[in-house]
């Protein structure tokens, strides 16, 4: 499969409905903006329907202002069997200027489902490049780490 379509960019302007107590954007706001371009990243590579399955350490690092030119990409970084695992970084700026500050960052995993939910096979994702063998063993080691967590939160689930 053509890399083009591992990574989507969604951009658009963050707007007066999206504003939370503090004038600033919204988190939850952020939060399904993520998940809409990771949904959107996941189902262009499976060319199916696909599920949240799990977002973790969701880090925002700077607020973003209402009226800003938002931009979020995503990224496939490693797929299992039926398991996307994908980069997400959410960019933020003036639109008068040229300069965009790193808001936010995460990495989601989305499952193809079919049409009774049931998890499907995905393409294999193949890096290629320094930056996108390094993205894998990334996705790879927050899988280790996830084990302890997912330990840790059973009693709760
Ligand atoms: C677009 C949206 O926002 S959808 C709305 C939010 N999401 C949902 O409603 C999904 C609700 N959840 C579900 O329907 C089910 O849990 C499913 C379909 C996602 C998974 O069903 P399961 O019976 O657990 O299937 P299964 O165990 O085969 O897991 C599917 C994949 O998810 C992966 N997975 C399961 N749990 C986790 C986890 N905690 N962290 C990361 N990956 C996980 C599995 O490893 C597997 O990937 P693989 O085939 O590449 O190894």
């Amino acid at each position: 499969m053509d890399s083009i379509y591992h990574t989507i960019t969604l951009r658009f302007l963050a707007e007066p409905s999206d504003v939370n107590f503090g004038g600033k954007v919204h988190g939850g706001s952020v939060m399904k903006w993520i998940d809409q371009a990771g949904y959107t990243c996941a189902a262009n590579w499976s060319g199916q329907y696909a599920v949240t399955v799990y977002v973790g350490g969701i880090r925002f690092f700077k607020p973003i202002s209402i009226g800003d030119l938002v931009e979020i990409n995503a990224k496939i970084i490693y797929t299992g069997k039926t398991s996307m695992h994908i980069s997400i970084d959410v960019f933020a700026g003036n639109p008068r200027q040229q300069q965009k500050s790193k808001t936010t960052h995460c990495v989601m995993v989305f499952a193809a489902v079919d049409d009774t939910g049931k998890p499907i096979p995905v393409p294999k994702w193949q890096p290629q490049t320094a930056n996108e063998i390094n993205l894998e063993q990334y996705a790879k080691k927050l899988m280790d780490l996830r084990k302890d967590i997912d330990e840790e939160m059973k009693p709760y689930l």
